[in-house]
Formats: C-alpha cells, structure tokens, sequence
C-alpha cells in the first residue's frame, strides 16, 4: 500500500501520531511526498494531479481522499479495504495540496473516500486515514480494537 501526498510532513505532534498508527499497518503504508507546486491555484491543481497521478502506476487502485467523496462508516471501510487488498492491484491513496485535487484525479480514481464534509489539513488527513486503514485491518482480523456499539445498543 502507498500513500501519495503533496507535502512534507514535518517533525512534530502531527509525524509522531501518523507514525504511531503507520508503525502497525500489515501490508505497510509506504509514503511517497511530492513538492507543492507552484502558479495559479488552477495551474497548481493541474501540476500536483500530474506529479500525484505520475506516481501511481497503471494498475494501481487509486484510492483519492476528497471531502466530496463517499462518507463509508469505519465497518464498510473495511468491507472496501478488504475488496482492494483482494484485487491484488497495489492500493495507492492520494492526499491533495492546499488547492485541492484536480478532477483529472478524482476522474482516475477507482474510489473517493470523505472524512465528511469539513475540510482537514493535510497533515491530519494523513493522521485519521492511518488510524483508519488500522481500524479496517483490526475489524477485518477480528481484533477488538473497534467497538461497533452505539447509544442505543
Ligand atoms: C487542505 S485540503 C484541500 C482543500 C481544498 N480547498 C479542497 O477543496 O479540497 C488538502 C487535502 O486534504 C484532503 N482532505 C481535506 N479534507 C478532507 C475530507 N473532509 N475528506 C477527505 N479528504 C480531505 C484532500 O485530499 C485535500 O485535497
């Protein structure tokens, strides 16, 4: 599994809690960071697809995170997580820049996943997609680290 993401993810609270949850990912989370590109927010969107879409290769499962994408609960996440490890394609998320993904990026990915309607910085989108894929990998293992009860259970 790869995450793609423009950025660099400094030192500090955000790195240390994405390397927490990363550190007990199985298949691993490789990151792959590409420099923010520069120009109009448009020419910007446009650059970043190219550099995002130019490190996924072509039989990737592109998994694009995009606050307009679907809202799957953490147990249907892992039901999709589960089809995309099954496919055998390498699954590769993408994490966009300050201006937000390109459609050509939206329009090449096999999913688009929302952490809901709010926008999120990079860095903790970062954070919350690795505790997330760690939930889906619990609950697909049958570890009790996700508790599905709700109020009025
Ligand atoms: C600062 S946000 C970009 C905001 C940009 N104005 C937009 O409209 O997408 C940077 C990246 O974080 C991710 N992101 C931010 N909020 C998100 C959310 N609620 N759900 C999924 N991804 C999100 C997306 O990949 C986005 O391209």
């Amino acid at each position: 599994m790869k995450l793609v993401a423009i950025g660099r993810l400094k030192a500090g609270p955000e790195r240390d809690l994405f390397e927490r949850y990363a550190a007990r990912l199985r298949p691993a989370l490789d990151v792959v960071e590409l420099n923010p590109s520069k120009g109009s927010a448009k020419e910007q969107k446009r650059r970043d697809a190219a550099e995002l879409l130019g490190a996924c290769p072509e039989n990737a499962l592109v998994v694009a995170l995009d606050e307009g994408g679907k809202t799957p609960d953490s147990s249907r996440f892992a039901g999709m997580m589960s089809r995309w490890q099954e496919s055998g394609r390498p699954v590769h998320f993408i994490i966009g820049g300050a201006e937000g993904l390109d459609r050509s990026v939206i329009e090449r990915a096999d999913a688009v996943i929302s952490l809901g309607a709010l926008t999120w910085p990079h860095m903790l989108v970062r954070v919350m997609l690795a505790e997330q894929v760690f939930r889906a990998q619990a609950i697909n293992s049958g570890h009790p680290y996700h508790r599905t009860s709700r109020p009025d259970d």
